[in-house]
């Protein structure tokens, strides 16, 4: 991505920002609350446009091609976004049919066999989360977008999400994530967000 600058209502908050990401590679990207993270992130997902710059896959602007751009990525947001009524597994059936992908070696992978058949208003908050992290195995995108993916998460879980990594990135997945504390990422690039104190040249 080029000098991307973007605005949230009035208010500038990402500045010229820039980036690249080859395959296998991770970027973690850092900063104060407010400092435009899941900003980015959205941008880079094309769920906002930017205001100013570019953002190319495979030289191509994703702006010009977006439906087909979203099947490149696997998206986790700050919510969890799980049906309270559905169980872990009809949570993710639908992920798993439309991509012929393994429900329960997601499940396994995170952890979660034994509560397969749990409605997920009954889980904890680090359950929930290791959920919405097993839709992201039933996807098979090349890029993960993850905003802030250890939140509710155990260490030892946090210490799993290093090998998921790992995996991802050995199959020459690429991981975008934010995040405010350690992640078991290794020789990951590193993206440091501060807001922008002025509007002057913004763009
Ligand atoms: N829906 C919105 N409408 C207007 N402004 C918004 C909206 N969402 C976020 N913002 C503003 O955009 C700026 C960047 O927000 P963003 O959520 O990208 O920050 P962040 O770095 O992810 O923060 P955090 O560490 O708290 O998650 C903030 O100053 C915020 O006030």
């Amino acid at each position: 991505m080029t000098n991307i600058s973007a605005f949230r209502g009035e208010k500038l908050v990402l500045k010229k920002v820039n980036f690249s990401l080859s395959s296998g590679e991770s970027l973690i990207i850092k900063g104060p609350n407010g400092a435009g993270k899941s900003t980015l992130l959205r941008l880079l997902a094309g769920l906002r446009s930017v205001d100013a710059g570019q953002i190319t896959w495979n030289n191509q602007n994703i702006a010009e091609y977006s439906y087909e751009h979203s099947q490149n990525i696997a998206w986790l947001s700050h919510q969890d976004s799980l049906k309270p009524a559905l169980t872990v597994k009809e949570n993710l059936q639908l992920t798993s049919q439309i991509y012929k992908t393994d429900l329960y070696a997601a499940l396994k992978t995170v952890n979660l066999t034994h509560m397969a058949d749990i409605p997920t208003r009954m889980l904890s908050a680090g359950q929930k989360r290791r959920t919405a992290l097993a839709r992201i195995l039933l996807k098979p995108a090349q890029l993960w977008l993850l905003d802030e993916p250890s939140v509710g998460l155990d260490q030892e879980t946090i210490q799993q999400l290093g090998c998921i990594f790992e995996n991802f990135n050995q199959q020459g997945g690429m991981i975008i994530t934010t995040t405010h504390v350690p992640l078991p990422l290794q020789n990951s690039k590193v993206l440091h967000l501060t807001p922008p104190t002025s509007m002057a040249s913004a763009l």
